[in-house]
């Protein structure tokens, strides 16, 4: 088994930035994700802020673009970003679309081969990252919470309503909260679950939330200007669901911003708040 290798570190807020390589047991293949450790870290066990990314993004774009280590550092708060797929473990056409294969794993437990040997994105953010991450960082395993965009928006919200009890809050990014319904989410779907979809249920943020609620607010920001929105965000569907299911959701929209990192970074600091609260500190 391979150990944890660093093969990145760089400064950063008085904290310092780490890139891993590891062997997963849960995708059977060596997997990468990025950590920011804060200053306070060499002291004191912390939280831990989990963020999901987007298709076509690895473990390293929400470091470089999102701005979140200036307020992770104030607050305390380890922030620990996955790659968005396997990559080393090579699949027939795995590179042929850059929505579906590597950079989309869509955080899911895939049932359809050839698919399944590897992409087990879900258990791999859910359980088998956390494991790591209390064993060698000084992480407070009792408290941690989610976020992401767009993918990674629709994977942090299935992984808070599908397991509340391992997150405090969760928070998106312009999220893919319909899968089912819009065709990123249709065509991830098929490939890694099949056609039936009854199945595609139990990934769907906007129907696990008929089911279970998340016992705190859900806060949700979606820029007006985003190309994705009226195709394949749909945010109107989430909302419904969720005043359907009496899910507390805050759900805002800001005129004038795309589905970028500019617009990410416009409001990390309130996302970074959101969760901090939440986690106590
Ligand atoms: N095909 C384009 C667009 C890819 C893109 O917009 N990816 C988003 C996430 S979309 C939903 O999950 C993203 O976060 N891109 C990274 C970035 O730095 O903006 C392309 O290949 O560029």
């Amino acid at each position: 088994m391979m150990e944890l290798e660093c093969v990145a570190e760089n400064r950063c807020f008085a904290g310092s930035v780490r890139r891993f390589r590891h062997f997963s047991n849960a995708c059977q293949t060596p997997m990468r994700f990025a950590v920011y450790l804060p200053p306070q870290a060499q002291k004191e066990r912390l939280p831990v802020l989990y963020y999901l990314a987007g298709l076509t993004c690895t473990e390293e774009t929400f470091l470089i673009k999102a701005g979140a280590q200036r307020w992770a550092a104030e607050l305390g708060l380890i922030l620990v970003a996955p790659d968005t797929s396997p990559r080393e473990a090579r699949l027939p056409g795995d590179d042929a679309h850059w929505d579906f294969g590597m950079g989309a794993g869509f955080y899911l437990r895939a049932a359809q081969a050839p698919w399944q040997q590897h992409y087990q994105m879900y258990d791999y953010v859910t359980e088998e990252l956390p494991a790591l991450l209390a064993q060698e960082f000084s992480v407070d395993a009792t408290r941690a919470s989610i976020m992401g965009h767009s993918m990674g928006g629709h994977g942090a919200l299935i992984c808070a309503l599908r397991e509340p009890q391992r997150y405090r809050s969760v928070s998106a990014f312009a999220p893919v909260s319909a899968p089912g319904q819009v065709p990123w989410g249709e065509k991830a779907f098929t490939g890694y679950l099949g056609e039936d979809r009854q199945a595609w249920a139990e990934w769907d943020a906007s129907r696990l939330v008929l089911r279970q609620r998340f016992p705190g607010e859900i806060l949700v920001d979606q820029g007006l200007a985003d190309p994705f929105l009226k195709e394949q965000l749909r945010p109107e569907i989430f909302s419904a669901a969720c005043a359907e299911a009496g899910q507390p959701l805050r759900y805002r929209e800001h005129a004038g911003y795309d589905h970028s990192y500019y617009f990410i970074s416009s409001f990390m600091e309130e996302h970074l708040r959101h969760h901090a609260a939440a986690l106590q500190v």
